[in-house]
């Protein structure tokens, strides 16, 4: 039976699944310089990786028994996906795995930056009652998110899923795509009831002009979609949140229109360098910070790991 290489990890569902069937799963790192070995060493068919393993023309060049590719995640930026079908290797994701997850995450950033959560967490533990008394004002001035404007770029699964928890929390919601002109967000009460919302995309320049908060939902693009002109549409006193990929997002136009004050706040998920993001973002008081884990919560790597099994058992059985 094949060999598989989790390299990026892979959750237990998925590893007893496949072991079920006979695979035998090695769920290890290996380094980007001894991949090619390892592979060719261990004939692996199945290569599983997340966003971190790069899967260039060159190591799909110099590993001859790789069948497959699977991503368990969204995104395939990290994967030449061209190249590996023109070798007749298939390359899968698991596309609706995660939206939850990431959605919820934006809410997380959101209630950080309307409250200061982020920065109050990195200064209350500096002592004194004078401090507390000092922090208790300058964090005073918070605002709810109920009522406010909710400006999503990008309207696929996580935009949409990012929406249903807006509107679940009594916000409006603006959106631009450019495929999707029009979407149908179903809220769905505990006693059976619901409601429907239907949505019309906007230009981007509009829903930038009239959004208190922005988040980003968009797949790898060419170049900055949000950039200083874009962030200068803003309304002033406003946030953005990107959990969608670093370079979509201009982060040195984002430190100045937040050090301007012309945006109250960000949350990021994802940098332009990670796993390295700049000391500038970082060290930001009104950055709400995580380390791209947008899809990382156990429900989203435990329907990964199926979906990922799942696949790989069609495909190679
Ligand atoms: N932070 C994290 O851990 C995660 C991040 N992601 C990122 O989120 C992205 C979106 O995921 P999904 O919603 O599942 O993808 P999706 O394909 O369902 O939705 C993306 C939407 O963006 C639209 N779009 C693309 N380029 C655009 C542009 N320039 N202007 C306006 N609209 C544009 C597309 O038409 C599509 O409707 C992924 O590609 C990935 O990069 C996904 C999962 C986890
Ligand atoms: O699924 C995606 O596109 C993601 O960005 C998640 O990346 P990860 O699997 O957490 O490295």
């Amino acid at each position: 039976m094949a060999n598989i290489l989790a390299n990026d990890g892979l959750a237990q569902s998925g590893i007893d699944l496949l072991e079920k069937e006979g695979f035998e799963v090695k769920n290890t790192r290996v380094a980007e310089e001894q991949l090619a070995n390892y592979i060719n060493k261990n004939k692996i068919e199945a290569l599983l990786v997340r966003s971190a393993t790069k899967v260039d023309k060159k190591l799909i060049d110099d590993c001859p028994s790789l069948k497959l590719i699977g991503r368990g995640g969204v995104g395939l930026d990290n994967i030449d996906v061209k190249y590996a079908k023109s070798k007749d290797i298939h390359v899968f994701n698991t596309p609706e795995a995660s939206s939850e997850s990431v959605a919820e995450l934006v809410f997380a950033h959101l209630l950080n930056g309307v409250r200061f959560l982020h920065d109050s967490n990195r200064n209350m533990p500096l002592e004194g009652d004078s401090q507390f008394k000092q922090l208790k004002k300058s964090y005073s001035a918070g605002v709810e998110l109920r009522g406010k404007v909710l400006g999503i770029v990008g309207f696929g699964r996580i935009g949409q899923a990012t929406a249903k928890i807006a509107l679940a929390l009594g916000m409006e919601v603006l959106f631009t795509d450019h495929h999707t002109k029009e979407a149908t967000i179903t809220l769905s009460y505990f006693d059976g009831q619901s409601v429907d919302f239907v949505l019309k995309s906007k230009d981007l320049k509009e829903v930038l002009a009239n959004s208190d908060f922005v988040s980003l939902h968009v797949p790898s693009q060419e170049k900055y979609l949000i950039g200083k002109k874009e962030l200068a549409l803003m309304k002033p006193g406003s946030g953005i949140v990107n959990t969608s990929r670093g370079g979509v997002l201009d982060e040195v136009a984002l430190v100045e229109a937040l050090d301007s004050d012309h945006l109250a706040f960000a949350g990021l998920d994802v940098f332009e360098s990670e796993p390295n993001p700049e000391i500038k973002i970082l060290m930001n008081p009104k950055i709400s910070l995580s380390p791209h884990v947008g899809g990382s919560t156990i429900e989203a790597q435990q329907r990964i790991g199926i979906e990922l099994a799942q696949k790989v058992i069609k495909l190679l059985k």
